[in-house]
This record gives structure tokens, sequence and C-alpha cells, in this order.
């Protein structure tokens, strides 16, 4: 393994590299420490976190989108050279954006916004875990501290989000129903920016490590960067996953949020149903008949639930056409009761069906 990707702190790396190997070493710091392979972010691309979850991710990776600028100014102000300050500078604008409104701190916020956050209770940082600012504040103090050529390696994870964006645009468009594109649009012109930053950052960190002891800099470098990543997700991962222990001061569910309608917050998030609704099964999901057990179950994918007779009664009626008042009118028919009676209780018993993602409206 060594020899292909040799370690910082491998005996292989006391060797010259060709500028292909350490780009192959540089490559296989990624291949074991980038934050694709975090739990974290497998829970969140696979749809299996909370939207508060969720929620605590964009809170925090605020902080990252905000400090990215000043990390580079930090860097901008290290370079003697007016051709490379030239190209560095740009990452600063695709960030701050040309004018108010503009730029990647703003995509941010909208997607913070898109999750329910207030605006200005995101720009005030108050939420955001100590851990994440004390890893977001290392990586700028790195910048500060470092060689040039450290400072520049260090932004080599860049090499790697291409793949890692991709994987979770297309994950939470698909398994989070309150995720849309436009929420994640802040990812769209990262596709772009991603590749031609790490490309010019590779280039010339493979053109200015030319002993093996600059080498071994550049891939300390890039491995402090994988840290400074991965310990954000540590962080999320004991406050919001397991043991689910938030540090006093940070965020806790509910704050911070866009007061919603009355309704909307009754619903513990998602907008409670309506008379005039018409739910129905999303894809994947199937009333089904289970003959050995002679009882209907709700099939998810990867999920089965169990039915009382009055959620099969309800649900049989459920296809995307009727609305709840049409099913309480049947219903009430069927069973002689008065339909706006039992309206209630189909409200009710659909809303925790939604809330467990397995119908729509
Ligand atoms: O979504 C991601 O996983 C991800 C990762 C990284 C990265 O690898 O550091 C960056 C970004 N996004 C990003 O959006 C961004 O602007 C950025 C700037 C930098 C940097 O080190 O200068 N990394 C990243």
């Amino acid at each position: 393994m060594n020899a292909v990707f040799p370690t910082p702190d491998a005996a292989e790396s006391e060797r010259l590299l060709s500028p292909e190997e350490l780009e192959a070493a540089l490559r296989g710091i990624g291949a074991r420490r980038y934050h694709n392979l975090h739990p974290f972010h497998r829970l969140l691309h696979d749809g299996k976190l909370s939207k508060d979850q969720v929620r605590a991710w964009a809170l925090n990776r605020y902080y990252y989108q905000a400090m990215i600028p000043v990390k580079d100014a930090a860097v901008l102000a290290r370079m003697t050279d007016a051709s490379l300050r030239r190209i560095w500078r740009q990452r600063i604008v695709d960030h701050d954006g040309d004018h108010e409104g503009d730029g990647g701190i703003e995509r941010w916020l909208k997607l913070a916004e898109g999750v329910g956050f207030d605006r200005d209770y995101v720009l005030s940082t108050r939420g955001i875990l100590s851990a994440t600012k004390f890893s977001v504040e290392a990586y700028v103090h790195f910048v500060s501290e470092k060689t040039l050529l450290e400072a520049i390696a260090s932004s080599l994870t860049e090499m790697f989000s291409p793949t890692i964006i991709s994987e979770r645009v297309a994950g939470m468009l698909k398994n989070y129903d309150f995720i849309t594109k436009d929420t994640l649009a802040y990812f769209d012109k990262r596709l772009t920016q991603a590749p031609r930053d790490a490309d010019f950052a590779l280039d010339y960190v493979k053109q200015h490590a030319t002993t093996p002891e600059l080498q071994r800099q550049a891939m300390a470098a890039l491995t402090f960067k994988c840290n400074v990543l991965w310990t954000q997700l540590d962080a999320l991962y004991f406050a919001y996953v397991a043991p689910g222990m938030i540090p006093p001061d940070a965020w806790r569910p509910g704050e911070g949020l866009v007061a919603a309608p009355a309704s909307v917050q009754a619903a513990g998030g998602t907008r409670k149903m309506a008379a005039g609704d018409r739910p129905r099964l999303p894809r994947g999901v199937r009333l089904r008949n289970d003959e050995t057990r002679g009882k209907y179950v709700l099939l998810a994918p990867e999920r089965t639930f169990d039915l009382d007779d009055n959620a099969v009664a309800v649900l049989k009626l459920v296809d995307g056409n009727r609305t709840v008042a049409d099913i309480a009118d049947e219903l009430g028919k069927t069973y002689a009761a008065d339909p706006r009676a039992i309206e209630a209780d189909i409200l009710a018993m659909l809303d925790g069906l939604a809330e467990k993602r397995v119908l729509e409206r």
C-alpha cells in the first residue's frame, strides 16, 4: 500500500517522488481520509437523518463557508507574486460574490433558509458547535502560519469534492421530501469551481514540492485538512446523532427557525394535512395484504409498517385523487358515522404516516 500511496511518515517519503507519484500519494490520502467516508455523511446522503439533524449540518457547515474567504485572504496575503494572486483571488469572489445577494456564502444561507432557519440566526453563528469553530479556525491559522506550499496543498481536498457533491445532491434530493433542487443550488457552481481550483493547486504543488521534505510537508498539509473536515463531522455526530449530547449554547432543535404557521408547528415541521388535500402513497410505498400474517401492511423501501383496521380502511381509499374530506365521506357512509367527526381522526392518522414519509400530499 505504501509503495502506491506513501503517507507523510512512511519511509518511502524519504525518496523524491516523481510528480505523478506525488499526485498518487496525495490522492491516496483522500482515499483513506476524505470526509465522504465519515458516518455522518453516509447517514446524510442515504436519507437516514431527521430534518433536525440535516439542519444541524447546514448550520454548522455555514461556518466553514463563511470562513473560506477569510482563509483565502490569508493565503493571498502570503503570495508575493501578482500572477498567483490574480488566480487565487477568484476564490474570494466565488464565495463573496460581486455584489450583495451574490456568491457562495449567500447560496449557503439560502440552503440554511431552505431547511427552515432564520437568516439572522445563522449569520449570528450563535448556535454553531465550538468544535466546528475550532476546526475551521485551525484551518485559517494553518494557512497563515505554514509555508505557502503547505497553505496551497491544504486546499487539495477539493480534488475529491466533485464526487461527494454529486453523491450528496442526488442522495438528498431522492431521500428527503424537504430538500429541493433550489435549496441545494450552492453545489451547482462548486461542480465547476472545485475542479478548476484543485487543478491549479495540484499543478502548483507538483511543481514546487521539489524535495522529499517539501513533498512530505505537502502530504502532511493535505492530511491536516482532511482532519479539519473530519472533526467537524465527528462533532456533529456526537452532538446530534449519538450519544446526542448537545453542548451548552449549541443549537437545539426548534431554535433559530423561521416562525412557521401554527398548522405547521403542530405537525412538528411538516404542514399538517388538511381536509382538501389529496393524499397519495409516495413512489416505492405500497399497501400490501400480507397473506401469511393475515393483515395489511405498508411496504416502504427497507421498512414495513403494521396497520390497524382503521388505517387500512383509510389507505384503501388513498389514491391521490380523493381528498381527505372525500375519504371521510365514504367511510362515513360505510360505517354509518358522521364524516366530519371521523375526519379529525383520519387527518391525525395521515399526519402520522406523512411524518414517517410513507404518505404525501
Ligand atoms: O461539499 C463538500 O464536501 C466540500 C468540500 C470541500 C473541501 O474538500 O474542502 C470544500 C467545499 N465543499 C466547498 O464548497 C468549498 O467552497 C471549499 C473550499 C475549500 C478550500 O479548502 O479552500 N474546500 C472546500
